[in-house]
This record gives C-alpha cells, sequence and structure tokens, in this order.
C-alpha cells in the first residue's frame, strides 16, 4: 500500500513513514525534539526533547496491526470513554484508536510543528485533531455533531506519560478531589496532600488540575492542564494487572502513569445539532 501523505507536501524536518507494514506515520524531527504520529489512531506515540527523557511511554510489545489498539502515546478514546453506554459489542474506548485518520495540514514554525488530522465519523459525530509539537505538546479532539438532533460525547485524551520509576513519582493539583474508584466501585476523596502510588489505580478523578507529575529521577517536573474537560482519569495498571496485559512488558507499569484529559461520566457533553466541543490536554516539560 502506498503512504497516504506525499512527501512533496510535508515541510523540512517531516517524514512519511510507515510504523509498521499497512500503518502509515508522520516523522518529525527538529532540533529542540523528534516525535512520532501515527495516522492509525492519530495517536502520537513519541515526544522526546533532544538529549532528554521521552516524555510518551510506548509498550515495546504494542500490537501493531489494524484492528488492535496501540499501547502507549496519546490514545484517543472516542467517541465514548470506557464500554459502549448500550452495546457490550461495542469496543472499549471506542473507533478513534483503530479507525485511519487522514493529514489535513503540516505547518512548520519557529518552535515546532503544527499538524491537523481528520478522524472517523460515528453516527452523526465527527471527529479532529489539532497538535502543536514543541516546545511541549498540545493535543485537542474536537466533536462535532452533524446531525439535525443532539447527541452525547465521551472521550479522553489517553496520555502514557513517560516516567523513571511509578513508585518514585508525585502527581499534585487534585488534592482532596472526590473520586470514582473503577476498581471498586467507590466513591472516594484524595487526600489533601500529592498522589503517590503504590498498587492499581483506576480513578475517574472530578477535577481537572492543572497538574504536575514530578519525577527525582529523571530530574523533571511535567506540567499537565487541560481544558473542555472537568474530569481527569489516572491509571496505572500496577504489576498485577500489567501481568494479564499481553501487549504489556512485565516490567512496563513501572515506566509509565496514564493521566488522561477526559469527558467520562458525568462530563459526557451534549451536542445540539451543529456544535462543537473541544477536548485538550497541553503537556510541558520542567527542569527540576
Ligand atoms: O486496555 P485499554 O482498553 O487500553 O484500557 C486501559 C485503561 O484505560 C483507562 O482509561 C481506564 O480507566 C481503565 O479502566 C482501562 O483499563
Amino acid at each position: 500500500m502506498s503512504h497516504p501523505v506525499h512527501p512533496d507536501l510535508l515541510p523540512a524536518g517531516v517524514r512519511a513513514i510507515d510504523i509498521a507494514p499497512g500503518l502509515p506515520g508522520l516523522a518529525f524531527s527538529h532540533p529542540a525534539f523528534s516525535a512520532t504520529l501515527s495516522l492509525y489512531g492519530g495517536q502520537l506515540l513519541d515526544f522526546t526533547p533532544s538529549g532528554g527523557q521521552p516524555l510518551l511511554y510506548l509498550s515495546p510489545q504494542s500490537r501493531l496491526e489494524d484492528g488492535k489498539a496501540i499501547r502507549g502515546g496519546i490514545p484517543l478514546c472516542w467517541p465514548w470513554f470506557g464500554p459502549h453506554p448500550h452495546d457490550t459489542a461495542q469496543p472499549q474506548h471506542g473507533v478513534a484508536r483503530t479507525a485511519m485518520w487522514t493529514l489535513s495540514a503540516v505547518v512548520r514554525s519557529d518552535d515546532g510543528f503544527h499538524v491537523k488530522l481528520a478522524g472517523p465519523r460515528h453516527g452523526m459525530l465527527e471527529a479532529s485533531l489539532t497538535l502543536q509539537l514543541g516546545p511541549g505538546v498540545d493535543i485537542a479532539l474536537t466533536t462535532r455533531n452533524l446531525g439535525s438532533s443532539t447527541a452525547v460525547v465521551s472521550a479522553a485524551l489517553h496520555s502514557y506519560l513517560a516516567v523513571s520509576d511509578i513508585r518514585r513519582i508525585r502527581l499534585s493539583g487534585l488534592e482532596g478531589a472526590s473520586y470514582l474508584d473503577k476498581l471498586s466501585a467507590a466513591s472516594c476523596q484524595l487526600p489533601d496532600a500529592p498522589w503517590q502510588f503504590d498498587a492499581a489505580t483506576d480513578a475517574v478523578v472530578a477535577a481537572a488540575g492543572p497538574c504536575t507529575l514530578t519525577d527525582p529521577g529523571w530530574q523533571r517536573a511535567l506540567a499537565i492542564s487541560s481544558s473542555g474537560s472537568a474530569t481527569t482519569v489516572v491509571w496505572t495498571p500496577w504489576q498485577q494487572g500489567a501481568a494479564n496485559m499481553a501487549d504489556l512488558p512485565d516490567e512496563g507499569w513501572q515506566q509509565f502513569l496514564c493521566v488522561e484529559a477526559a469527558n467520562a461520566g458525568s462530563d459526557a457533553r451534549e451536542l445540539a445539532p451543529g456544535a462543537s466541543h473541544t477536548l485538550r490536554q497541553q503537556l510541558r516539560l520542567q527542569a527540576l
């Protein structure tokens, strides 16, 4: 299959690549960073500052094949988050992460690259994505209702944030917030202290931050902010969960924490005919 993007349309520093046979992508090269975007899933797979550690975790055991979700980077959960609200035959986290996205535009600026992708339609909902790569990552998923009646969308920017060791990091910015613990189905409240991790966690937190992920092992902090979201999903499978996941190495759980800007649960959005909604997350690294 030929690559869907003609090389003549790409600015300096952008190359058309194959992530795997049949999975086209783009490789970005800039003095300050490198990045990889998969058109399959519209999924940013890598953003690595020059001379630094990667911002995003990508499982080396990801199944890079049509019909499978890629484990890592920033998967797009759309137009529903988690299981489908009524139909158990539908895939977990929606259809966007296993759909082919189309490049609409890519422009180079001093800071990096601005990228626009057109996504799938589902019913009367249509997805599109914009990415600003450099100096950090700014990702925005827009849903438009093309239909003539109100439609509901839930979604998440399911960022796999790379860390030196999950047992040594702290997440601040969500102190005191209430959350749904998906593992016990209990409603809980976070303590008034930065969050540290020592077990499997799957929390739908009723707060949007902004958050800071502090990683002493890599001597860095990651500033995480969002808009169009009142919900942050925080997930780590920990050791036992990872052992049950074929697309994650046994030790892979130590190397990431998912902090997801979401419209989940009661934060799903109703879109009137013609209306649109944008869910956005910004990630910016800082030295400690
Ligand atoms: O394995 P998947 O479908 O990529 O989902 C991973 C996790 O994604 C999180 O967002 C969910 O809250 C978890 O419940 C889920 O296990």
